[in-house]
This record gives C-alpha cells, sequence and structure tokens, in this order.
C-alpha cells in the first residue's frame, strides 16, 4: 500500500489538522453504523492533537476510545498512557467517549491482555481510526526491537487483540494491540514530530528487517495505506 506524507510549518497546524481528519473519519462511520472507534498512542507526541480533538463537535458517547499500548502500571501512574489520554483527549465533549483501558489490575501483563482481548476486541475492531507514534528505536504501539513476543506479535497471523510485550527498552512489562489488529484501520495514521524522527522514518523505509525497527511492518505491509503526519 502507498504511503502518504503530511507535513506541516509546526505541531499545532499539524495537531488542528490531524484533529479535523480524525473529526469526520468517526462522525463518518457513526452516520454509517451508529458506533466508531479509535486507537490512539501514548508518549509525548500526541498531547497537542489530543487537546484539539477533544473539542470536536462530534457524539462522543458512540465512540469508543483505546490505546494502541499500554505499560503494565495502574491509571494514576505518570508513565500510564491511560493518565495522558484521560488529562488531554477525554476532557470537553469528549469526555463522554468510552474509553477501554488495556491495563488491568490483575498479577500479570499476560493475564491483563487476556482480559482486553475479550472486552477491547468485541467493542471496537477493526478500528475506525488508528494513530500510531514511533520512538528513535524504531519501535511503534509496543512492538520494541528485542521484545519478548515481537515476532508474534507482528505475524499477520496472529489473530487481533492484545498481547504482553517486555524489552529491555521498554521500562515496565507493556501491553500492545497486535499487528493484525492496527494494520488495517478505515484510517492508519503514523504521527511523528521533528527531525531526528525524520531521519528515523527515512531509515526504517531504506530497509526492511523488522526486528531491527518494527515500524517497518506498519509501513512496508499494512493492508491500509499510512498517512504519515510531521512537524518539524
Ligand atoms: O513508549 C511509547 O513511545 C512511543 C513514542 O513516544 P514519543 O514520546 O516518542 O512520542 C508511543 O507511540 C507509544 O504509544 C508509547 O507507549
Amino acid at each position: 500500500m502507498t504511503n502518504s506524507m503530511h507535513s506541516f510549518e509546526n505541531g499545532d497546524a499539524l495537531a488542528d489538522a490531524l484533529a479535523a481528519t480524525v473529526a469526520e473519519k468517526l462522525a463518518s462511520a457513526i452516520a454509517d453504523k451508529g458506533t466508531a472507534s479509535l486507537a490512539v498512542s501514548g508518549g509525548s507526541t500526541p498531547k497537542a492533537f489530543f487537546r484539539a480533538l477533544s473539542t470536536a463537535p462530534i457524539e462522543w458517547t458512540n465512540v469508543h476510545v483505546t490505546l494502541v499500548d499500554e505499560r503494565f502500571v495502574p491509571e494514576d501512574n505518570p508513565r500510564s498512557n491511560h493518565l495522558l489520554v484521560n488529562e488531554n483527549l477525554l476532557v470537553s465533549p469528549a469526555a463522554k467517549a468510552r474509553f477501554i483501558p488495556l491495563y488491568q489490575p490483575v498479577e500479570t501483563a499476560e493475564e491483563a491482555a487476556e482480559i482486553v482481548t475479550n472486552k477491547a476486541s468485541a467493542a471496537s475492531l477493526p478500528f475506525d481510526v488508528v494513530i500510531l507514534g514511533m520512538g528513535t528505536d524504531g519501535h511503534t504501539a509496543s512492538f520494541f526491537p528485542g521484545g519478548d513476543t515481537l515476532a508474534k506479535a507482528l505475524d499477520k497471523n496472529t489473530p487481533a487483540g492484545v498481547m504482553a510485550m517486555n524489552a529491555e527498552t521498554a521500562g515496565e512489562a507493556r501491553l500492545t494491540f497486535t499487528f493484525s489488529s492496527l494494520e488495517n484501520a478505515s484510517l492508519l495514521v503514523l504521527h511523528i514530530e521533528g527531525e531526528k524522527k525524520m531521519d528515523v522514518l527515512n531509515k526504517a523505509l531504506a530497509g526492511d528487517d523488522e526486528a531491527e525497527m518494527p515500524i517497518r511492518a506498519v509501513l512496508n505491509r499494512a493492508s491500509s495505506p499510512v498517512e504519515i503526519y510531521w512537524a518539524p
């Protein structure tokens, strides 16, 4: 599938444009089938986009929101992606959206993955909108280089759902939707900012070793076109 590049002057312009595109897609899904689903990334990049999207005048009560990945930490932990979404996206009109957390208060990430696969898959798959980020190591979602379940998570034949992932560079254990859950979103976005991330993207586009840079799985073989949103 062909990837498209959308470049902006700055992060605020990108946030407004991406929020408008996502809101339109969610509104059209609601008009077609009554509900819409949105899976977003955590990290430092999406804050302004979340703020812009939270004010969109759509029927948020009909939108399921979840995370493409999460750290195995409770929602009050400063490193929780859920916390980031609570504070920046699930505010204003978007506070009415139905949020599906990936973290579950159980012993292991593996147990949480099993529980949330049932909850999240029924409500939201296939996703209408998926917003991916990318780390400077070439990870996306929690597909980390060196991750203990990376090959399985990236295998197109692994069923849609959530898996646990452990990697030296990831800090905590992670929960991540599998590649097959994300690659066919009706709108599949890669949102990156900064020159350093553009260099990482160009390196990823120049090769095909997915174990080295897992973002390559998305760029090279997602069945939906990847809409790349970038600002310096
Ligand atoms: O660990 C994570 O990092 C990536 C990228 O984060 P950023 O801070 O460089 O924007 C993010 O996409 C992912 O959801 C998150 O769990």
